[in-house]
Order: C-alpha cells, then sequence, then structure tokens
C-alpha cells in the first residue's frame, strides 16, 4: 500500500453475454507487471490497482479494501466510493450484505460491521 491518501483501483469487467452476442470487443489492454491500462492505441492510464476481468470479489476485498478496513478499526476515517457509468459493475463490487471479519486477535469477536445497500 502506498503512503497516498487517495488511492484509485480500477476494475475492469467481463463483457456481458448480450455484449459478446452482440460483437463487442474489450477496448483496454492491461500492461504486464504495472497498474497501467492503454486504450484504443496510444492512451495510457495508470491507477493504484489495476484489477481485471479474472479476479475475484475476494481478491478485490484482499488488496484494497481490506487494509482500510483494518485501520478503519484502529480510529481512522475511511471512505470507499465507486465510480463509473452505468452498467459499469459498482453494485457488483461493492456487493450486499457484506460482513467484514476482524483479523486483529485483540479485537475479534468485539465488532460485527454489515454494510446493506
Ligand atoms: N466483475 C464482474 N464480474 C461479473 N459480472 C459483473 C462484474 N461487474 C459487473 N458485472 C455485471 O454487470 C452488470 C452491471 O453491473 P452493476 O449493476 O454492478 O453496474 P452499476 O455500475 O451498479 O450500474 P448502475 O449505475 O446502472 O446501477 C450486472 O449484471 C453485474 O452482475
Amino acid at each position: 500500500m502506498t503512503s497516498s491518501t487517495v488511492r484509485v483501483a480500477l476494475r475492469i469487467r467481463p463483457l456481458s453475454p448480450q455484449e459478446h452476442a452482440s460483437g463487442e470487443t474489450e477496448c483496454v489492454t492491461q500492461l504486464p507487471g504495472v497498474p497501467q491500462i492503454v486504450i484504443g492505441a496510444d492512451r495510457a492510464f495508470t491507477f493504484d490497482y489495476v484489477f481485471s476481468p479474472e479476479v475475484s470479489q475476494e481478491q478485490v476485498y484482499d488488496d484494497a479494501i481490506g487494509p482500510l478496513v483494518d485501520q478503519f478499526l484502529q480510529g481512522y476515517n475511511a471512505t470507499i466510493l465507486a465510480y463509473g457509468q452505468t452498467g459499469s459493475g459498482k453494485t457488483f463490487s461493492m456487493g450486499t450484505g457484506l460482513t467484514i471479519s476482524v483479523t486483529q486477535p485483540e479485537l475479534q469477536g468485539k465488532y460485527h460491521v454489515k454494510i446493506d445497500m
């Protein structure tokens, strides 16, 4: 994790069956080993994290969200914001009825956080 107070994660969702059926194709290319993408031929963008379509909910949580939850439980403020055009996967990524597990042994059993959307 970097020391920046604002971090941006890009999650690329898979094409939907309807998008496949209508012949749409991926327009985002990921660069190996760096959190960078290229749109079209030469428009490059760099993020703190880039999650490919194959990455699971659990992996997104473990990499980008879990550390914030740990810091929250130590008294820091944290905000997680999903941004994107309609149908891009905000609701899917934020999940519903998420139960956060507490990893610090001294806090286990003291917290149960439930987020409903
Ligand atoms: N990472 C993913 N893997 C598989 N399916 C996904 C993923 N992300 C989104 N989807 C699917 O894509 C569709 C659109 O996702 P979702 O409803 O989360 O978009 P949204 O950004 O919340 O849209 P809106 O702004 O219109 O509410 C849904 O059918 C969802 O299941």
